[in-house]
């Protein structure tokens, strides 16, 4: 069984509990509350900034022609092809993309940026690989367990967003990302590939924190917290 094969069926219980999360439930149902719409777009966007600069970090650390052109096609994909997923949600709670960027991010956002940043800055290309994995891996099998589960049509006001992260080329995206943390695996010592199991795993939590996060609109502590006389 490949490395990343691994990481899968050791974190398959996460992924359950994503496909079943309320939110993501929600999704393939069509029915996802605005204001948790709202709010996970504005973590989302910031979110997405952090994953390119963290893919910036990839590509001052790569020497090889190919691997510099491997993060700059991806900063390019989030640029300029997952804007269009934020536009479906947008569009369902009648919002300008717009307004909903530059907001602060609440703390499960915030803790997962800078759990990507950490590994990305101290540590290999294989551990930096490992904790970024779960966000188009997870995002890839939403699409999919979607599409199975409820075969939606153009009816669902997601349904556009299902497609996005269903589709064969995100798989063929995910299987090179894949791909590359297992060439790396393969020369790692057993210190680093804990080091890896670790990023990812913790990675595929914190995808299923941002759901709850969004879900509840979470907020830092102090936020409405009212002083008592
Ligand atoms: C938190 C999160 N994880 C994953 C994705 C899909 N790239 C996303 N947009 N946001």
């Amino acid at each position: 069984m490949s490395f990343t094969n691994q990481l899968r069926k050791e974190n398959d219980h996460i992924f359950q509990l994503i496909f079943d999360h309320p939110f993501v439930d929600g999704i393939g149902k069509g029915d996802v509350s605005k204001e948790a719409i709202a709010h996970y777009i504005k973590a989302d966007f910031e979110y997405l900034n952090a994953f390119m600069q963290i893919y910036g970090i990839g590509l001052s650390k790569s020497s090889k022609r190919e691997d510099i052109a491997y993060f700059f096609q991806r900063i390019q994909f989030i640029l300029n092809d997952e804007v269009h997923p934020h536009h479906t949600f947008c569009h369902y709670i009648g919002v300008n993309y717009e307004d909903l960027q530059g907001y602060p991010l609440p703390p499960t956002a915030d803790h997962y940026i800078k759990h990507m940043m950490y590994h990305a800055q101290t540590g290999t290309m294989g551990e930096t690989l490992g904790a970024l994995l779960p966000c188009p891996w997870t995002y890839l099998e939403i699409g999919q367990v979607l599409m199975e589960r409820y075969q939606p049509t153009e009816e669902n006001p997601f349904y556009e967003w299902i497609r996005f992260y269903g589709d064969p080329s995100v798989e063929a995206s995910t299987m090179e990302m894949r791909n590359r943390l297992d060439a790396l695996a393969a020369s790692a010592s057993t210190e680093e590939k804990d080091k890896i199991r670790e990023a990812f795993q913790k990675s595929c939590e914190l995808e299923l924190a941002f759901w709850e996060m969004s879900y509840t609109c979470e907020e830092w502590p102090s936020k409405g917290l009212v002083k008592k006389l």
